[in-house]
């Protein structure tokens, strides 16, 4: 593919990003809700995508454009030693389903990022979320796909993985940008 064609594909997928721009609005207010009552972000994702999930986590827990507040946000798949010794003894498709029953608690919102929305890890932590009570967000490529269904809410996107992949990350800081002024003013010092 030529790198036109690349541009041209990522620019069809973040047309269709722009129109969620509501649900992400919800999203940070909702986040900012819960972590200020003392919940948490648990996020995960394979590959690009578990990078994007410790994008996430590093901005809630660092900060995004603001200096403000630390808040409570894991990022599954950085977990070494449990994703390795989990899926050593319990095989891959547990890592973060595993994690999830150990840390998620009922006011905490779960994170999982695909591009396939067919990742049968992800599909196992969004089971085991939805068991303790924590709110499921999936960002996911075109729906439906079982992820998405598993999901309480879901921020699906057309097109290829890549772009996909590149849009989420978009999505990642375009949250941040919603969390941090959904943050009540004690906890947001603009710098
Ligand atoms: O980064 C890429 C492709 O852009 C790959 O590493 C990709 O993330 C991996 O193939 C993942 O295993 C795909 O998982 P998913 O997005 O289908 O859930």
């Amino acid at each position: 593919m030529s790198v036109e064609k690349h541009l041209n594909g990522l620019a069809g997928t973040l047309t269709a990003l722009r129109d969620q721009a509501p649900r992400l609005t919800r999203w940070g207010s909702t986040l900012a809700r819960r972590l200020t009552e003392g919940g948490r972000l648990l996020a995960a994702g394979n590959g690009g995508s578990a990078a994007e999930a410790q994008h996430l986590t590093a901005e809630l827990v660092g900060r995004y454009r603001h200096d403000r507040a630390p808040f409570s946000a894991l990022a599954l798949c950085s977990e070494t030693s449990s994703v390795t010794a989990i899926a050593n003894d319990y095989g891959y498709d547990q890592v973060f389903a595993r994690q999830i029953a150990a840390h998620a608690r009922p006011r905490d919102i779960v994170v999982l990022l695909s591009t396939s929305g067919r990742s049968a890890n992800l599909l196992e932590g969004a089971r085991a979320a939805r068991k303790v009570g924590a709110q499921v967000w999936a960002l996911t490529g075109p729906a439906p796909n079982p992820l998405a269904e598993l999901a309480d809410d879901v921020l699906d996107l057309p097109g290829d993985p890549c772009h996909v992949q590149e849009a989420q990350l978009v999505a990642v800081h375009a949250l941040c940008e919603a969390f941090e002024a959904a943050l009540p003013a004690t906890l947001r010092r603009v710098s």
